[in-house]
């Protein structure tokens, strides 16, 4: 491809994640995946440059931009060499003419007044739409750390390593699984141990209940549940590949979730649940200009009823605890106020983790203070 075919190329790629992101369509990744998919003529580095123009354009744009063209405009604006490719040339985008490129920025407007009140000023903002790093668990259930070069430990995460972009982890399935340190660090906040019983409410696809699994050294009970029949069916065989065999997949139907839970009498409940994923938008950028105050305050809904379901679960005195990937309040310390209010005898306790701040009732954890993914957590103790 000419390095104008390219610049195309990623026009009419981000004008399709830009309607995905409007109409609640599919993610950056899968759309780039499902572009190339059509088009062989492009070779492993096109591919890569494309991405590369792509990812830029949405880290630079905080407000959804109003087409493709209009985001390239605005890098075109600052880097001379992608303004040249707007050339007129037969697979190439037509000359710059006298048009509105789109604006730069972190997030949109109402997202960044969300975040200033919820404590996060522009420092905090800028680093949630950096480049993450590459972190993996290491399951002790199947072994001890494969030599990986250039893996460094990561203070405070006996299993964690943070390997060097691009490795493949494919040899290593079942050794070694991906995981964000931050999604590591609140995993540990839930304090298993061998021989509880553990139920992980919302598992997905099991990212954590298998962390779960190996802190309790495949000892006790661990129930998974989740609405989502697909992700949850992805549980088994990773668990499998893992060695972790005490998880076991209850699929819950959405609205009678709490009778299909009745009989549980868990030590911990471990809650976590739907949210924006705000903190984790380092991986998937694009994913601010889908959210906005209706789809927030979804979110926080969903967060109160998941922990409703969760508190009558947990046995006298073992814990409730609540995990999101988000940053704003909303979705982390204004829920636990709520439960709190609404369920006299429980209390918050305080956590002791590697990495975050103390957030009202709870820790948080950003990828500015801490260099992990977003998240807020907080354990509440049931009353005897
Ligand atoms: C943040 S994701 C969980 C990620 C997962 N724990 C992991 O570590 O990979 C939230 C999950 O909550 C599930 N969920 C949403 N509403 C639920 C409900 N009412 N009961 C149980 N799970 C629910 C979603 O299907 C989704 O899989």
């Amino acid at each position: 491809m000419t390095p104008a075919a390219r610049t195309q190329a990623a026009i009419e790629l981000l004008d399709s994640i830009v309607a995905a992101a409007e109409q609640g369509g599919a993610a950056a990744d899968t759309l780039i995946a499902r572009y190339f998919a059509t088009r062989r003529y492009a070779g492993s580095k096109d591919r890569r440059a494309v991405r590369e123009l792509v990812y830029a354009a949405i880290r630079a744009l905080g407000e959804r931009p109003a087409s493709g063209r209009a985001a390239l405009l605005a890098l075109a604006r600052h880097d001379a060499a992608l303004a040249a490719t707007f050339d007129g040339s037969p697979h190439g985008p037509a000359p710059i003419g006298d048009e509105t490129a789109a604006t730069p920025g972190v997030l949109p407007h109402w997202l960044a007044e969300r975040f200033a009140a919820s404590g996060l000023g522009d420092d905090e903002q800028a680093a949630l739409v950096e480049r993450a790093p590459l972190d993996v668990r290491v399951n002790r259930l199947r072994g001890e750390a494969p030599a990986i070069d250039g893996a460094a430990a990561i203070p405070g995460l006996p299993d964690a390593l943070r390997l060097p972009a691009g490795i493949d982890l494919a040899p290593h399935a079942g050794l070694i699984e991906a995981q964000d340190a931050g999604s590591q660090a609140v995993t540990l906040a839930a304090g298993a141990a061998p021989g509880m019983t553990v139920l992980d409410l919302c598992a997905g696809a099991g990212g954590k209940s298998l962390a779960l699994a190996a802190a309790m050294a495949n000892r006790g009970r661990i129930i998974a549940s989740d609405v989502d029949r697909a992700r949850l069916a992805r549980l088994a065989p990773r668990a499998n590949r893992a060695g972790a065999t005490i998880i076991e997949t209850r699929l819950l139907d959405g609205g009678r979730e709490a009778e299909a839970l009745a009989d549980i009498v868990a030590d911990i409940v471990f809650v976590d649940a739907p949210c924006s994923g705000s903190g984790t938008w380092r991986r998937n950028p694009e994913a601010r200009w889908r959210l906005t105050p209706e789809r927030l305050e979804r979110y926080a809904a969903m967060q109160r009823h998941v922990l409703a379901l969760g508190a009558p679960a947990v046995r006298p005195g073992g814990a409730l605890v609540f995990v999101t990937c988000s940053l704003l309040d909303a979705e982390g310390a204004d829920q636990i106020e709520r439960f709190l209010a609404d369920h006299p005898g429980w209390q918050a306790e305080p956590l002791a983790l590697p990495f975050g701040r103390a957030r009202e009732q709870g820790v948080r954890l950003t990828p500015a203070h801490d260099g992990t993914d977003g998240f807020f957590v907080a354990r509440l103790r049931a009353p005897c």
